[in-house]
C-alpha cells in the first residue's frame, strides 16, 4: 500500500499531514488526515468522522483540536466521509453520494461498487495508519460530527474492543426513523428495513450492542437540524433501558456549525484523552 503525502505543516509542535492512497476496498483513490502530535509516541489513535459535505479538512481547518491534542498527546486520523471520483455514484443533494457515506457498506446499485466506508475505515485504513504512523493500536477512539457522530457511536458500539473510547457531536442518532438515515438507507442499503438494523446506533444497542465505553454526546438546542434529524432522546432513552454508559447533554444556543464543535471539542479530546490513557 503506498502513501503519498500531499501536504504537511507544523501544528503546536506536532505535525498535520494530508496523505492519498490507492484504496483496494473502495477501488478509488482515497484521502486522509493525521495530526500527530510532539514527542516519539506510541500514542493513542483517536478518529474523527466527518458529517454530510466534509472531508478531512472541515475539522482540521475549523475545530481548532491541535492545540489541545499536542497538549494530550494524541494522533488524531480524519477520513473522507466517502468514495468520490468521476467515475464515483453520485447525486446532486448534499445528504447522498459523495460527501454522505454514512460509513456503511452499500448492498444497493448504483453504490455497491464504491460505498464501503465502514470496512474501509475499519480494516484497510487501520492497517495502513499501523504501519505508517506511530500509534499505539490498543488504544484507539472515535469520535464524530452528525452523520459521523453517528458512524462514531456504531463503530463502537460493534467494535467494543477495538475502540476504547466514543464521543459525538450533534449525532444522528436513529437514523432508520428520520429523514437523511431514511433517504441514505433505503439508497444504500435497500427498502427491507430488517438490513437496516446493522447500522442504526439505536437499534443496536436495543439488540444487545452495548460498549464499556462511556458515551459523551453533545448537541445544540439551537440547532436546526435536532428534532427532525438527530432526536437525541431516543438513544437516550435505549441506553438508559440497557445500561449503556451515556452522558448526553443539550447546550444552549448552540447549532449546528463548526463554531459549536471547536466549543466542545476540548471537553471531548479531555473525554478520550481519560480513556485511553
Ligand atoms: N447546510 C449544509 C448541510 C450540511 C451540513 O450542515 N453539514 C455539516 C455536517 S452534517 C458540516 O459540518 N458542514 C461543513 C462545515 O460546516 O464545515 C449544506 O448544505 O452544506
Amino acid at each position: 500500500m503506498t502513501l503519498t503525502t500531499k501536504s504537511e505543516w507544523k501544528s503546536f509542535g506536532g505535525t498535520l499531514s494530508v496523505h492519498e492512497h490507492e484504496s483496494k476496498v473502495t477501488g478509488t483513490p482515497m484521502t486522509f488526515a493525521v495530526y500527530s502530535p510532539p514527542g516519539d509516541g506510541p500514542f493513542p489513535v483517536l478518529w474523527y468522522l466527518s458529517g454530510l459535505t466534509c472531508n478531512w479538512s472541515n475539522v482540521m481547518e475549523k475545530s481548532g483540536l491541535q492545540r489541545i491534542a499536542s497538549e494530550l498527546g494524541l494522533m488524531i486520523i480524519a477520513p473522507d466521509t466517502s468514495p468520490r471520483g468521476d467515475n464515483v455514484a453520485n447525486d446532486d443533494a448534499y445528504d447522498l453520494g459523495q460527501g454522505a457515506g454514512f460509513y456503511l457498506s452499500a448492498t444497493q446499485e448504483p453504490w455497491a461498487q464504491h460505498y464501503k466506508m465502514d470496512e474501509y475505515i475499519l480494516s484497510e485504513l487501520t492497517r495502513l495508519v499501523a504501519k505508517n504512523f506511530n500509534g499505539d493500536m490498543e488504544r484507539q477512539g472515535v469520535f464524530g460530527h452528525s452523520m459521523g457522530g453517528h458512524g462514531a457511536i456504531t463503530f463502537a458500539l460493534k467494535n467494543p474492543d477495538h475502540f476504547k473510547s466514543c464521543s459525538a457531536f450533534s449525532p444522528i442518532t436513529s437514523p432508520s426513523v428520520v429523514p437523511w438515515g431514511e433517504k441514505a438507507f433505503i439508497a444504500y442499503l435497500g427498502k427491507d428495513k430488517s438490513a437496516w438494523a446493522a447500522y442504526d446506533a439505536t437499534e443496536l444497542v436495543r439488540s444487545g450492542h452495548t460498549t464499556e465505553a462511556h458515551i459523551l454526546i453533545d448537541t445544540g438546542l439551537a440547532d436546526d437540524f435536532r428534532e427532525v434529524h438527530l432526536k437525541p432522546e431516543i438513544f437516550k432513552g435505549v441506553c438508559e433501558a440497557a445500561g449503556q454508559k451515556l452522558t448526553s447533554r443539550l447546550q444552549e444556543g448552540y447549532d449546528h456549525s463548526y463554531y459549536f464543535v471547536a466549543t466542545f471539542m476540548e471537553d471531548h479530546l479531555r473525554w478520550h484523552a481519560e480513556a485511553l490513557k
